[in-house]
Formats: C-alpha cells, sequence, structure tokens
C-alpha cells in the first residue's frame, strides 16, 4: 500500500518536472493576443460599420440633394469626358479627378500652380471608360417619366468631336447595339415600358426630327422639300411640340425608330473642320411624342421627350473655317450664345427671358422655362490643347445646373376635363343654336326696316363662341359700322376662345351701352376650363372640332408661330400674341385643319363631311384612322371664314397644300422591317425615299 502510493507520488514529482511551465506563460500571451485582438476586431468592426454608416449617409444625401434638385426643379447636369482618340497624346490630359458624387478636378499640366486647378461639381461625371450601356442607365429613370406625362429634354453640349453625337445617337447609323446612344434605347425603353403597361394603358408614340442650320428649321424626316423652312410656334405649350410643321411619324417598333432615325441622319447637315472629320454642323432634335390613355380612368397623358445634339461650339480660329463653313460657325456660336443668355437670364431669374434670340432658345423654350424635366450632357474632350474651351464647357455647365426650372408637372387630363369639356361643348351649341335665332330675327329686322337700321350684332356667340363677324363688306351695315376692319378682325379673334371668356373683353354692344351683356353670366363657370374651345360659324364649316394634337391643355392661350414657312412673313418678335394667330395659322393650312377635323356626333354630324370639303379633303385617310379614339370635345381651332382667312394673310403666309402633304407622310406601322418605297420626292435624298407615304397617319391622334 505504501509501496504504491509512493508510485504516484513519483508520478506527479517526474509530471511537475516535466511540465513545460512556459506554455503557461505562452497561454496567458495567448490569452492576451485573443483579448487585444478582439478589441481590435471589435475597434475595426466599429470603423467598417462607421464607414459603412457614412456612405450609406452619404447615398442618402445625395438622394435627398436629387430630390430637392426634383423640386427646385434644376437642370441636372452629367459630364462625359470622351476617351482619347487615336492620334492623340495620351500622357497629357486635363481631367485630374473624378468623384462619385459628381466631382471633376481639371487641370492644365503645362502650367502647374495652385490656381490652374479647378473642381467642378455635377450630377454625376462619366469618365472615358464609361459605356454607352451605364450613361443611358443613368438616364433612363428620368426619360420614363415621359410615360407618365413629363415632358423631357435632354441635350448635349460641348465643343466640336467632344462626343455629343456618339453620346446621343451612337458613332454612326450602322452602330452595334452596344454602342447605340440615349436615342435608341430611349425609344426602345419606352417601348418595352409601354408593352408591360398593356393591361393597364395604351401608349401611342410619333416621333419629329428636325435641325436648325443657319437659323432655319427644317424637317429631317420628310422625303419633300426638307429644305423647306418651317414655324416654331414661339410661346411654350403643354404638350411641349414646338414645331407644327414638320413631319410626325407614329412608330410601334425599334426597327421604325432605326429606320426614321437613320434617314435623319443622313439627312442632317453636316461637314468636317479642323476638330472633326464629320462635325455636325447643325442643332438636330428629335421629339417623341407620347400620348397614353389609362383604361380605367380614361385619364390621358401626354408627355415629351426632346433629345438635343447640339452644333459644337468652337473657336472659330481653331477649326480653321473659312467661307460657307465660316458662315455656319458664326450661326452655331451665334445660337449657342443665346442658349447661354436663356440659362443666364433663367439663373438670375430675370423678368425678361430672350428666347426669341435665336431658333434653338425658341425650340427649346417649353424645356428652359416651363414645367419640363431637363437634362445636359456635357461633352468634355480630355485632350490638353482643348483645355480652355474644357474650362469655357464647365463653366457654362456650372451655370446651367444653377437653373432652377420649378418643379415639373404632369400632363394630365383626367375624365372629369373631358366630361366638362364636353359640357362645354354642349353648352356652346345652346348657345349658337339661340344665336341663329337672334340672327335670323335681325336678318328679318333688316328686311323689314332696310340697312339704316342694321347694328351690330349683339347676340353673345361673337364672344363667346368664336362667331366671326357677320357683316361682310358688301353689307350695308358696314358703313354705319364704328369699327374698322381691324378692330372686327380682333374681335373675332377674341371671340375664337370661349373658355377664355372671363377674360374677353366686353362684348361690341357692351361697350357701346356699357351695360353687362348676356354673355357676362357665363363668364364665371368657365374658370380652370381647358381654353381654345371653339366654334366656327354655321355655313363656314361649321361644328367642326378640330383638335390640334392637345393644344390648350393647360390653358396657355398665346400660342404664337414665329416664323412661318416656305417663304412667308416672320412675324418677327412683335408678333401680335393673339390666339387668332394659332387659329389662323392653323387655318393658313387647310390640310392640317382637314386631317384634324373630328367628327363630334355630338355636336353635328355634318362636321366629318365639312372637313372634307377642305382642299386637303382629297387627302386619303388611313384605314386605321378612327374617330371613335378621340373622345370628348377636347381642344380647337376654328376655321376661319374666307373673309376672314383672306384679310390676314399680310400677317401670315399661306402654306401651300402640297408643300404640306409631307406632314401626311408617315413610315407604316408595321413592326416588320420594311424596304424603302421610292415616293415622289424628285430631288430627295436616297433616305427619304424610304419613307412611305401611307396616308394621314398624323399627329392629329396624340
Ligand atoms: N465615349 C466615346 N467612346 C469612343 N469614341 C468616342 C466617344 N465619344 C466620342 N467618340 C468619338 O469621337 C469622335 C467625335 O465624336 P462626335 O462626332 O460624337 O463629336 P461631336 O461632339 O458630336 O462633334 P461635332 O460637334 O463636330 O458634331 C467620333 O469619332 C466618335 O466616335
Amino acid at each position: 500500500m505504501q509501496s504504491s502510493s509512493m508510485a504516484w507520488v513519483g508520478l506527479l514529482f517526474r509530471y511537475l518536472v516535466s511540465f513545460n511551465w512556459y506554455v503557461l506563460v505562452d497561454t496567458k500571451y495567448f490569452f492576451m493576443r485573443h483579448l487585444l485582438s478582439v478589441l481590435i476586431g471589435m475597434e475595426l468592426e466599429g470603423v467598417v460599420h462607421a464607414a459603412d454608416n457614412y456612405h450609406s449617409v452619404l447615398a442618402e444625401n445625395r438622394k435627398l440633394y436629387n430630390e430637392v434638385q426634383d423640386l427646385k426643379g434644376n437642370i441636372r447636369v452629367y459630364c462625359r469626358v470622351r476617351p482619347f482618340l487615336p492620334g492623340q497624346c495620351k500622357n497629357l490630359t486635363t481631367v485630374e479627378y473624378i468623384g462619385e458624387n459628381g466631382e471633376l478636378l481639371v487641370s492644365n499640366p503645362t502650367k502647374p500652380g495652385k490656381d490652374t486647378h479647378r473642381m467642378f461639381k455635377f450630377n454625376k461625371v462619366f469618365g472615358q471608360a464609361a459605356s454607352q450601356e451605364e450613361v443611358f442607365l443613368d438616364t433612363r429613370p428620368l426619360i420614363r417619366t415621359v410615360l407618365d406625362g413629363f415632358n423631357v429634354c435632354i441635350f448635349a453640349y460641348g465643343q466640336t468631336g467632344s462626343g455629343k453625337t456618339y453620346t446621343m445617337s451612337g458613332p454612326n447609323m450602322s452602330s452595334k447595339e452596344e454602342d447605340w446612344g440615349v436615342n435608341y434605347r430611349a425609344l426602345r425603353d419606352l417601348f418595352h415600358i409601354a408593352q408591360s403597361r398593356k393591361g393597364s394603358m395604351t401608349y401611342e408614340i410619333g416621333v419629329q426630327m428636325v435641325e436648325i442650320y443657319n437659323e432655319q428649321v427644317r424637317d429631317l424626316l420628310t422625303c419633300h422639300g426638307s429644305h423647306k423652312r418651317l414655324g416654331i410656334w414661339s410661346t411654350t405649350q403643354p404638350n411641349g411640340l414646338a414645331v407644327p410643321d414638320a413631319s410626325m411619324h407614329q412608330v410601334t417598333s425599334t426597327e421604325d425608330v432605326l429606320e426614321l432615325m437613320n434617314i435623319g441622319f443622313m439627312n442632317r447637315a453636316v461637314g468636317a473642320t479642323a476638330l472633326n472629320e464629320r462635325s455636325s454642323r447643325s442643332h438636330s432634335i428629335l421629339t417623341i411624342h407620347v400620348r397614353g390613355v389609362d383604361l380605367e380612368s380614361g385619364t390621358i397623358l401626354r408627355g415629351n421627350l426632346h433629345l438635343v445634339d447640339l452644333a459644337g461650339s468652337e473657336r472659330v480660329d481653331r477649326s480653321e473655317v473659312t467661307g460657307e463653313r465660316l458662315r455656319e460657325a458664326q450661326h452655331i456660336n451665334k445660337s449657342l450664345s443665346a442658349l447661354g443668355d436663356v440659362i443666364f437670364a433663367l439663373a438670375q431669374k430675370s423678368q425678361h427671358v430672350p428666347y426669341r434670340n435665336s431658333k434653338l432658345t425658341q425650340v427649346l423654350q417649353s424645356s428652359l422655362g416651363g414645367q419640363a424635366k431637363t437634362l445636359m450632357f456635357v461633352q468634355l474632350n480630355p485632350d490638353l490643347d482643348s483645355y480652355s474651351e474644357t474650362l469655357s464647357t464647365l463653366k457654362f455647365a456650372e451655370r446651367v445646373s444653377g437653373v432652377e426650372l420649378g418643379a415639373a408637372r404632369s400632363n394630365k387630363e383626367g375624365r372629369d376635363i373631358r366630361e366638362l369639356a364636353d359640357q362645354v361643348a354642349l353648352l356652346k351649341e345652346t348657345v349658337a343654336k339661340k344665336d341663329d335665332v337672334i340672327e335670323k330675327l335681325q336678318q328679318l329686322k333688316i328686311n323689314t326696316n332696310g340697312p339704316k337700321s342694321v347694328r351690330f350684332d349683339s347676340s353673345p356667340r361673337r364672344f363667346s363662341v368664336g362667331g366671326n363677324i357677320r357683316l361682310s363688306p358688301k353689307s350695308p351695315g358696314r358703313k354705319t359700322s364704328p369699327l374698322s376692319d381691324r378692330e372686327i378682325d380682333i374681335y373675332s379673334e377674341f371671340g375664337e376662345k370661349l373658355s377664355d371668356v372671363r377674360s374677353l373683353p366686353p362684348s361690341i354692344d357692351e361697350l357701346k351701352h356699357g351695360h353687362r351683356g348676356p354673355l357676362a353670366a357665363h363668364r364665371r363657370p368657365m374658370t380652370g376650363l381647358p381654353t381654345k374651345f371653339t366654334e366656327a360659324k354655321a355655313g363656314q364649316n361649321s361644328n367642326e372640332d378640330v383638335e390640334l394634337f392637345g393644344f390648350g391643355g393647360s390653358g396657355d392661350s398665346d400660342e404664337r408661330i414665329s416664323d412661318i414657312s416656305e417663304g412667308g412673313l416672320s412675324m418677327g418678335t412683335d408678333t401680335d400674341g393673339s390666339s387668332g394667330n394659332a387659329a389662323q395659322a392653323e387655318a393658313t393650312s387647310p390640310s392640317r385643319i382637314a386631317n384634324s377635323v373630328e367628327t363630334t356626333t355630338r355636336l353635328s354630324g355634318n362636321a366629318a363631311q365639312a372637313a372634307r370639303s377642305t382642299p386637303a379633303a382629297g387627302m386619303r385617310q388611313p384605314e386605321n384612322y378612327s374617330n371613335t379614339e378621340r373622345r370628348g370635345v377636347t381642344y380647337k381651332l376654328p376655321k376661319p371664314s374666307p373673309k376672314v382667312a383672306q384679310t390676314r394673310v399680310s400677317r401670315l403666309s399661306l402654306q401651300k397644300p402640297a408643300a404640306h402633304a409631307s406632314k401626311f407622310q408617315s413610315i407604316a406601322t408595321s413592326t416588320t422591317p420594311r424596304k424603302p418605297t421610292a415616293t415622289t420626292g424628285g430631288n430627295s435624298t436616297s433616305a427619304t425615299r424610304s419613307i412611305r407615304q401611307t396616308g394621314l397617319r398624323t399627329e392629329r391622334s396624340f
């Protein structure tokens, strides 16, 4: 027993002797190390966490910043630096740093020093490696709002050869899909979304493409007379239609779009300068008109997307141009500087914004001053030689980013409004009937009492329903008229707008006798209704309801055409701004009216017949032309009497019906790719020949 316990003690002793005591020490260190690393880990974790938080706070800030910008309606500015082209020295770049949040640092490496660095901040900066897809992805959310009834304008600005056309359209017409620019991608995207919303919305998409070359607006999608000068609506249109006479082409597929854009691309004025082999010598404006109908509520949405590829800003000396090129460059620079003036006036919130100083600013007026969402791509050439242009481009862009346009508004037209419009139309009809009775009674009186007793018609119709002054030049009453021809015209113009009745001048009788005429009672209730409800007089194609593409949806009453096509008189800056001018412009374009005449069975079954009796009646209507598409009596322009049309010739040129034929061209809307078809365009290019005349597929359905 004793010996066994001795053995255990021996074992224990030997174990203790052989025990590696430093293990213990080491373990202590191990624990300490572990503890330390845990502590450090926790610390690091905290740092990582803080960094994460910082990023999410930054992202949140950016989001909030963008929302504030959206609310203020700031023009968004995206900057894109194009890569060096073969032959350019890649080592000498002016772009030093591109930040994640839109910072851009530029410098002049040949002049080192503190003052040579300039930092700019925009909504986004795309570096040289940015792909077309990346650029589009950042633009897409904005573009998509067009389908919700917003007007959007995207324009590319920058010196010659900086990549404006590349960003907007792509490198060339035969670009691969991955090289497609914003234009094609935007339309493709719109089609996809329209398709995906098929169950709840139906969309119609139309395309116009014009260029402004040497201060003249030309249609790029017409096979006739692409050299014809077009007029511009000189005030903001709610539907963004700036050039009403440019041909409108309905598109239903990306193939249609490709075909049209290629035509436009080929028709565009280009030339070579020392700075760019194939420089665009004009501003090109592609406008996409979208009209959506909510199948459930019947609400109509109208959105427009202007995609503008500006001509390159350039120093005339650097581009080494002479002769015609020099003239082009001067026009380009002049219009760009007019754009700068407009931007400057907007940034300053000036009372007067000089839109009328150039065609470019007139066309873009609705996007630069209205409730549109506007984005500018500022294109940069990173080349050292371009440093001074880069700097001035960036300064311009900085100014643009400070412009607040006000929150964008969607162009929605609910069922309520349309129902009210219908009611107004019925009221108008009732008033018109009453008016006819009054007129007959007066006629009776004239016949009974002789010419001397003729007095001016006190009927409210003159002012309420757009009836023209009825005294013909031969009328005996004319001699006794206290009003001049001009006054008569003015009053008949006023009469063309029922909804503006509230703001109309008193009737002639009211003026003469100082009492409130029968119309006075009607004035108040019209408040808030769409303007431009007009009605032509019986016997002058009465009851024609002319819908001009939704004009007047938000009650803009002073549409004007500032410049009239084909040798017409330019109305200049002092154009008479009455709505009558818009009506006249329409009236001088017979095919346009005929095309836009809507058969309003509610008012008269004769309307379509009356419309067909106009000079454009011979034009073929498309098989799918549907009156039922136009629900409600919406926007109408009056058809003036021959007398009025005549008297107005001096102020507005007449459009030849033949010249208007181009407006009715449209590419067929089948989704199958189509072969070019020859047309009658004698001197049209091969590209334009592929536009087919398929009858009246026009903008009227928008
Ligand atoms: N992001 C880019 N990636 C690759 N090449 C580009 C890029 N941007 C521009 N380029 C090329 O640079 C050249 C000039 O571009 P582009 O013609 O688009 O310039 P621009 O600003 O439209 O010129 P201009 O004002 O004279 O019409 C073209 O050869 C184009 O393919």
